[in-house]
Order: structure tokens, then C-alpha cells, then sequence
């Protein structure tokens, strides 16, 4: 099973970068993890928030294929303990999917459309964060995942 995080615009941050670097070399002892960038949008304040989402949509929605499995990061969604994370992604990884592909968001969350699309949302937390800061988030609770599966100690509870 292949899991990608597609984002929205480069990484801004060194200091982020090297923390998001730092666990995705940790995690290809464990699968095939990547992070897919879509351009960041140009002339962004020429937009209503509205039509920068929209079309950030468009951009999203044509990266996706029929077959993908689509979770969205969102603080609405559905919130998880790192151990029921990891077995979410154990039950994931026997079934027919192939490709799980968590998306985060523009600075303003995600279109309708979007949404629509969407097989699962998932919250890291209540608060709301950056669209640059959860990348990091997200890349050490699948590390957290992983070593969870595999029984190392990483993560205590
Ligand atoms: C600044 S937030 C957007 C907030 C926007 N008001 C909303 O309702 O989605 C940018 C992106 O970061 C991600 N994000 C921020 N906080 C999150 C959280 N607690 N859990 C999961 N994803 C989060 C989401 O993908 C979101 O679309």
C-alpha cells in the first residue's frame, strides 16, 4: 500500500522541512510514504477566499484517481488515538486499497467539492494549525504509527 500526503504549496520553513525530511527517511524502513506537492496558487489576492479554495479544488481533484483512497486532514473530522491511527492503517493496508492519500488543506481549508470526494476525515487535534505546521504533525503520527505496528519503542502510553 502506498501512502502519499499531498499538500498545497512548498514547505516555507527549514527548520519545518528538516523535521518533515527527519521522519520521512525514518519511514522508508517501514513502506512507500511520499509527500506531493500541487503549486501554490499565484495572485492569490486578486481571490475571495471562496475562489482560492475552489480553485485549489480543481488542482486537488485532478491529482486523484478513481481508485484512491481519500482521507482529509481536518479539524473537523473524526479524531483517533495514535494506536487506533495505526490500526486504522492496518485494516487499510489487508483490504483493497491501494493508495491512501491524505490531503491537508489551503490556508482556508478545503472546497465543497472537496469533501465530496472524501472517504474518510481525519482531526489531529480540536485546535486548528497551519497548513504548513500539520505536514510535520501528520509525518511523525505515521512514524508513531508504524513503529506502533512493528512493536518498537517509540511510543508509550
Ligand atoms: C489553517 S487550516 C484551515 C482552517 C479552516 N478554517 C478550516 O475550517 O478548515 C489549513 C489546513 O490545515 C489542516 N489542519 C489544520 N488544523 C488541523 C487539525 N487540527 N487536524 C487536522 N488537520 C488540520 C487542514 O487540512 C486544513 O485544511
Amino acid at each position: 500500500m502506498k501512502i502519499t500526503l499531498l499538500i498545497i504549496g512548498k514547505t516555507e520553513e527549514n527548520w519545518l522541512k528538516e523535521g518533515i525530511d527527519k521522519y520521512l527517511k525514518r519511514l522508508k524502513f517501514y513502506g512507500k510514504v511520499e509527500i506531493a506537492e500541487i503549486p501554490e496558487l499565484k495572485n492569490t489576492k486578486a481571490l475571495t477566499r471562496d475562489q482560492q479554495k475552489a480553485k485549489e479544488a480543481e488542482l486537488i481533484l485532478k491529482r486523484l484517481l478513481p481508485t484512491d483512497h481519500i482521507i482529509l486532514l481536518d479539524e473537523k473530522g473524526v479524531q483517533l488515538t495514535s494506536r487506533q491511527f495505526a490500526e486504522y492503517l492496518d485494516k487499510k493496508a489487508v483490504s483493497p486499497v491501494s493508495n491512501l492519500v491524505f490531503i491537508v488543506g489551503g490556508p482556508y481549508g478545503f472546497d465543497e467539492s472537496v469533501y465530496q470526494k472524501a472517504n474518510d476525515k481525519l482531526s489531529l487535534s480540536k485546535m486548528t494549525f497551519s497548513h504548513q505546521m500539520v505536514r510535520l504533525f501528520f509525518a511523525e503520527q505515521l512514524y508513531r504509527a508504524f513503529t506502533i505496528l512493528k512493536g518498537e519503542p517509540y511510543h508509550h502510553d
